[in-house]
């Protein structure tokens, strides 16, 4: 017979196949990552092609709707990326479910995976470090899961991963209950390579200062690419085994950014802080010096946008914090409060 959950299964992809045409919007998806994630342009087209595939039934029915391997340097926006598909396809970008893999690198956290076996606590309750419904979805939604570093997983963890993300499907230790896959996009990320793609960079950057004025043209940056997608594939190939990487539908790799993404996205960290703040009635209206102030102080091309936040915090949202408090002690009348670079400094007044 049967087991019950293989039958909700069986009618949760019938429901999902039937999903009502229109309700995935290309562009729109397209156009939503695009505004959040910056200077990944390669990634998130991977990241749409993929959604596309499988919304357009052409996913094999037996497996996951996409199995996607992001690699790239820390703080370049990997796991933002699949946040913000969370956003597009779920309700929001917390909605998914994250598997911390560094987490289970030891033995005896790697049970957690597929849950307690069978006369152990806990086997009868079925815990596992899955949340079903953000896995499986619905008939309307697909599940979002993110294997977060899965380098530094144990390999029992490996293992078992294998089954997801070749038959779509794990199967608890208690040896009763599934959780399928088969209904969700499965995202993993990675730093394997990151080291190399940093000493690459910075033998390019001392070739191009040797030549001083010689700005790299786009055959150059295009050879430079080809050049990182090698060196990540090598360092993959070097940690995983062809088995693991053969049920990988795309490896997408994120590349380090500049100093004018990173302005960027500190501008959209900065929104963000605007619209916080006019929550509690204050109106902040920013300088265009802030920024480019932020990006040059907190962008290090080692740890990507990370210490973007970390600066904003420092150099624009304490002087804010400061004028909103000085001008309005208590109550919630609404104030402006403008920002700007003086003297290399944010003051805001
Ligand atoms: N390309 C980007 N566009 C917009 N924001 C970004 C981008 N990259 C990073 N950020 C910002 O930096 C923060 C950290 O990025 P994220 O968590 O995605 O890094 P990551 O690549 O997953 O790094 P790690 O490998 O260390 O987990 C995000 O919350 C986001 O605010």
């Amino acid at each position: 017979m049967p087991y019950l959950t293989d039958r909700y299964h069986d009618q949760n992809r019938e429901a999902a196949a039937a999903r009502p045409p229109g309700a995935f919007d290309r562009d729109a998806v397209a156009a939503g990552l695009r505004a959040r994630i910056l200077g990944q342009d390669p990634a998130v087209d991977a990241v749409v092609r993929a959604l596309t595939l499988a919304t357009a039934g052409v996913a094999d029915p037996a497996r996951p709707l996409a199995n996607l391997l992001l690699v790239g340097p820390t703080g370049t926006g990997k796991t933002e990326l699949v946040r913000q598909v969370a956003a597009q396809l779920r309700g929001g970008p917390e909605d998914l479910c994250r598997v911390d893999m560094g987490a289970l690198a030891q033995e005896h956290y790697a049970a957690s995976f597929s849950g307690a076996p069978p006369g152990y606590a806990g086997s009868k309750e079925a815990y596992s470090v899955f949340e079903r419904s953000k896995v499986e979805g619905d008939a309307y939604t697909p599940g979002v899961v993110l294997f977060d570093e899965v380098e530094k997983a144990h390999p029992t963890v490996l293992r078992a991963l294998l089954q997801v993300l070749d038959n779509g499907e794990l199967r608890l230790a208690n040896g009763q209950e599934r959780i399928s896959f088969r209904n969700s996009y499965v995202f993993l990320t990675s730093n394997l390579g990151s080291a190399e793609l940093a000493r690459r960079r910075r033998a390019r950057w001392r070739r191009l200062a040797d030549r001083l004025g010689d700005r790299p043209g786009a055959f150059t940056r295009r050879l430079a690419e080809r050049g990182n997608q090698a060196a990540v594939s090598a360092a993959l190939g070097d940690f995983f085994d062809t088995e693991f990487l053969n049920r990988i539908d795309e490896t997408i790799v994120f590349t380090e950014f500049d100093t004018e993404t990173a302005t960027r996205i500190a501008a959209v960290e900065i929104e963000e802080l605007r619209r916080r703040l006019r929550r509690r009635s204050v109106e902040l209206v920013v300088d265009d010096s802030v920024p480019e102030l932020i990006a040059e102080r907190g962008f290090d091309p080692v740890y990507g946008a990370r210490g973007l936040r970390r600066c904003l915090r420092t150099a624009l949202a304490e002087p804010v914090a400061a004028a909103v408090v000085r001008r309005r002690p208590s109550g919630r009348e609404p104030i402006t409060v403008r920002a700007r670079v003086v003297a290399g400094v944010v003051v805001a007044e």
